[in-house]
This record gives structure tokens, sequence and C-alpha cells, in this order.
């Protein structure tokens, strides 16, 4: 219905977790590439400090950059933000989903009101903001992009991240319901994959991240947040409908394409074919490691 272009220039983008991170990046990023830009977190003081920056960057006399503060979490606060939008006339262009939060760790030590927070940053804030913000996204009358932050932790799930891997699998499930759902609106959804990037929630997460989960996905060395956003923002001006930000997690997204959009067809089918054989080698390594590490610890008791 609409071309596959993406053009920044004059968009109004609304981004959630917009206060740091791969979100504030991407505000960064896109302002700088004349789009207007609404970021949304739930701490005011952020928010204020962030649109201050953001506004530095200006690049012409009209450009807009404003915030929210909500916990999107809760569907009264994403009602607010619709109300904030629709009181303002404001039409959002593409609506990026960042918030997120990850506390890796074994699953015998994860209390409980950390799987809640889980789930309600992983998952319900995306969930919740996308059907409060539906009916300013099915109006037909401009193409539009919806932008869901899943991990490359999708394709992989792994030792350590029992609190957060589900709901990122959740979030891909998600984005692909709503890439039909939305397909009759001419609204391009979008799923992100990343991988490591550093940040203040990667920052956080480490403090807890056993030993051997650090290990595992050492395959996945951190770039700076502005790389990764670099890489979503001209991987979503080239069209594509899953991005992955580095090369491992490209090669596992290739490893598990089922009925999944694919960039490079050839190159991931031929890459899913060496996955079937050797997938299973990748992971009985790890397997070893887990126990090998299981054996020290019981010697040195
Ligand atoms: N960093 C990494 O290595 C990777 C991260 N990801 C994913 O990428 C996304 C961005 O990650 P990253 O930049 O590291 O995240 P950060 O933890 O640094 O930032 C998270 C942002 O979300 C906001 N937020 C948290 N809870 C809510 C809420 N209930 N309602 C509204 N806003 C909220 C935070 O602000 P406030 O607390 O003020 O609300 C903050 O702006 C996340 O979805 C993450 O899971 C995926 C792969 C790798
Ligand atoms: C031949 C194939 C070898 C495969 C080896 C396996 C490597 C696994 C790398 C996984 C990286 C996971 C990054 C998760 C990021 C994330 O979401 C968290 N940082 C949360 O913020």
């Amino acid at each position: 219905m609409f071309s596959n272009k993406y053009n920044v220039d004059g968009r109004l983008v609304v981004i959630t977790g917009g206060s740091q991170g791969l979100g504030f990046a991407l505000a960064k990023n896109l302002y700088l590439k004349g789009a207007n830009v609404i970021i949304i977190s739930r701490t005011k003081t952020k928010l204020l400090n962030c649109v201050e920056e953001i506004k530095k960057l200006s690049q012409k006399e009209d450009q807009f950059v404003d915030y929210v503060a909500a916990d999107l979490s809760k569907y009264e606060d994403c009602e607010r933000v619709y109300e904030y939008l629709t009181l303002k006339k404001l039409l959002p262009d593409d609506l990026i989903c960042c918030a997120g939060i990850a506390y890796p760790q074994k699953f015998a030590k994860i209390p409980i009101s950390k799987i809640d927070e889980g789930i309600d940053i992983n998952y319900k804030t995306a969930v919740y903001f996308v059907h409060a913000m539906l009916p300013l996204i099915t109006e037909k009358v401009r193409e539009q992009h919806l932008v869901l932050c899943s991990s490359v932790i999708a394709s992989y799930a792994f030792y350590g991240y029992s609190q957060y891997a589900p709901m990122k699998a959740a979030v891909k499930a998600f984005g692909d319901c709503m890439r039909h759902e939305l397909l009759p609106y001419g609204v391009k959804v979008h799923t992100l994959f990343p991988g490591n990037f550093e940040s203040e929630g990667y920052a956080q997460e480490n403090l807890t991240k056993p030993a051997l989960t650090k290990e595992i996905e050492g395959a996945s060395p951190a770039i700076s947040a502005e790389k990764c956003a670099e890489i979503v923002v001209n991987s979503l001006q080239n069209g594509s409908l899953y991005i992955y930000t580095d090369f491992i997690g490209w090669v596992l997204g290739s490893f598990s394409l089922g009925l999944n959009p694919r960039e490079w067809w050839f190159a991931q089918i031929f890459l899913s074919f060496i996955g079937s054989l050797v997938g299973r080698l990748v992971d009985l390594y790890h397997e070893h490691l887990i126990r090998r590490q299981s054996q020290e610890e019981a010697k040195q008791k």
C-alpha cells in the first residue's frame, strides 16, 4: 500500500523507554535526521534532562521534542498518553517500544517481585501501549511503522535468563501477530533482536548475571547504544522486518527461521542448514560448561 522507504525527516516518532539506553540513542539519532520525537518513561527528572539534550541537536526551526512520564505497564497510563496525543492533535508516524529490563540470575535466586517486573516491563509495556495506540495507527492516512524490541535471547534461551527470555519470546510472537493484523492498515511491524549493547540497564543486569551466563553470551560483545541505534535506523530504512544488531544474533536468527521473515534469503537458508547440523553441538558445549562448573562447586564445598 505504501512504499518501503522510511524517510525519517519530518516524521513524528514516539519512543517508549526513551530516557536512556537504546530508546534515548534512537531518539537522538532520529532527531538528528530531522524527526520529531516524543519520549516516554516513568521518571520525569530523567525525561526532562533528555529533552534538553535532544533539543541541542535541533536541525530546524519547527522541530519538536517532548516527553510523557508514564508507567506503561499500567493501562491507565497508556490511555493518558493517548489523550495527550489526541488533545495536542499529534498523530504518530512511528511507535518504537524500547522499555525492557533483565534480571539475569539463577531461577532459584530470583525474587517473585523481579519475575513480575519482567512481565510488566518487557511484555505489558509493549502490549498495553500498542493496544492503547491502535486508533492512532490504523487510520490508513500514511505509512506507519511499529517497532517492538525483543532480543537475540528469543532465538536461543539459556542459563541465567529465565526471568527475561520467555518475555522476549512473547514480544516476538506478539510482533508476528501484529505484522499480520496491521497489514491491511499499511502499518509495517518490525521486531528488533539486539545483541548486547552498553546501557544503564546493561550495567545493572551485569551486577546479578551469573559467570556462566557471561561466558555463554560472550559471543555477543556489547556495542555502544549509539552504534546499536544506528544499525536499527539503517535497517528500518532498508525495510528489514527482523532486525539484528550483531553477527551472532543474525546467525542464531538464521538457525531458527521457521516461517519468520528472512533477510539475505540464501545465506540464511544455508545457515539454517548448518544450524540444524551443529546447533545441538553448541548447546551440548554449554551443557558441558554447566556440568563442569557444578563439579567445581561441589569440590569447593
Ligand atoms: N542492553 C542490552 O544488552 C539489550 C537490551 N535489549 C532490550 O532493548 C531495550 C532497551 O534496553 P536498554 O537500553 O538496555 O534498557 P535500559 O534499562 O537502559 O532502559 C530502559 C528504559 O525503559 C524505561 N522503562 C522501564 N520501565 C518502564 C515502564 N514501566 N514504563 C515506561 N518506561 C519504562 C526506563 O526508564 P524509567 O526507569 O525511568 O521508567 C528506561 O528509559 C529493552 O527492551 C531491552 O530488554 C535487548 C537486547 C540486548
Ligand atoms: C555457531 C553459533 C554459536 C552460538 C553461540 C551462542 C551465543 C549466544 C549469544 C547470545 C547473546 C544474547 C544477548 C542477550 C542480550 C540481552 O537481551 C540482555 N543483555 C538483556 O539486556
